[in-house]
Order: C-alpha cells, then sequence, then structure tokens
C-alpha cells in the first residue's frame, strides 16, 4: 500500500486524508519536523497560502519540500497548495518555484464567488477563493484539465497541480480525486 503524506499544519488537508484512506491508501501527516524520505508521493493542500508559506520558511519545511522533489517522486498541490508549488511572488508568499508556471491568488474574487463547475474534460471542479495560472511554460508543462479553456490541473514532471479542490468531490472511481491519486501514485 503507497504511503502519501499530507501536509496538515492548515486547510484542507484532513479531507485528502479521509480520501486517500477510502481510496486504498496509506495517509501519514506530515509536519515540518517529519521525516519525508520514505513517503511514495506528498499533497500540500488547499488553506490559506500566507499562513501556510510562514509556517513551511519558519520551520524548514520548503527546503525539505525542495529535496523530496529532487527524488522525483510525485507531490500534488491543490489550491493554496499550487500557490506554494508555482513561481509565484509576493512579499508574504514567494513560492518554492518548482512548476514553471506563475499564478494569481483568489483571481475569481471572495467566497461568495466559489462554485461547482464541469470541467472541459468533463470532471467535476470545485472552486473555493481559487487562483488562476498565468505565464504556463506550455513546451514544459502539460495542461490535463482546463475550464472554458484555461488550465486548472497541470503537470510539470513529478510535480501536479490543480488549483480546484478535488478532494471535495465524490468517491466514486471515475471521480477526479480517484483518477488523480491513482495516476499520480501509480
Ligand atoms: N481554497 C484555497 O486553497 C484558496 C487559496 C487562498 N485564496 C490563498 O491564496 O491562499
Amino acid at each position: 500500500m503507497k504511503t502519501i503524506g499530507v501536509i496538515l499544519y492548515q486547510g484542507a488537508g484532513h479531507l485528502h486524508m479521509d480520501a486517500l484512506g477510502k481510496l486504498g491508501f496509506n495517509p501519514t501527516p506530515i509536519y515540518a519536523e517529519t521525516n519525508l524520505t520514505q513517503l511514495d508521493g506528498l499533497i500540500l493542500p488547499g488553506g490559506e497560502s500566507s499562513v501556510q508559506y510562514a509556517y513551511c520558511l519558519n520551520n524548514g519545511l520548503d527546503e525539505k519540500i525542495r529535496k523530496y522533489a529532487s527524488l522525483k517522486k510525485p507531490i500534488l498541490g491543490t489550491c493554496a497548495g499550487a500557490i506554494l508549488l508555482s513561481k509565484y511572488s509576493s512579499e508574504k508568499v514567494k513560492g518554492f518555484g518548482l512548476i514553471d508556471v506563475n499564478i494569481i491568488r483568489n483571481f475569481y474574487g471572495r467566497q461568495i464567488k466559489s462554485a461547482t463547475v464541469r470541467t472541459d474534460y468533463g470532471n467535476e471542479a470545485i472552486f473555493i477563493r481559487a487562483p488562476k495560472f498565468i505565464n504556463v511554460n506550455l513546451s514544459d508543462v502539460e495542461v490535463i484539465d482546463s475550464y472554458a479553456k484555461q488550465p486548472i490541473f497541470i503537470k510539470q514532471n513529478n510535480i501536479y497541480c490543480t488549483t480546484f479542490h478535488p478532494e471535495l468531490g465524490r468517491l466514486d472511481q471515475n471521480n477526479i480525486i480517484s483518477k488523480i491519486y491513482s495516476g499520480f501514485y501509480n
């Protein structure tokens, strides 16, 4: 059984833990002091990216994530997690630059603008104060799914990012989260 680490300091990590458990993975909580090297995969969940970023920096978790990424094992960032993995740059959140994309936080506005949509590839995507990918380097970054022709799920080498919350959807076998986890960690 594959052991997948989920960063749990803040945000929706417990929902990934639940979904992973129900879909036959061994989810394990990750904090700054946890050793990452034994993991088969790692998830950076949605939440508040500025809080998560400060936690990572203050506790050396950013360096651990960079080292883990260099092992070429799969890392998934959802929403705030995607912001952390990208090259986003502001004073508060600089981003780890592990995927060749920029991102705009809270692009679609406030919580009231959050929505569930059908993606261009027929998947269900739940957006919560979602960011938007921009400047996607299409020669190196693959677009796995899009909405209104805008990328919402991208991949570069072992780094996967969604601007939506796949862990919030239904857990049937055809749902995006099972496709992501099974494709991701096979
Ligand atoms: N659902 C989410 O993860 C929202 C991300 C959040 N707006 C941020 O910038 O951190």
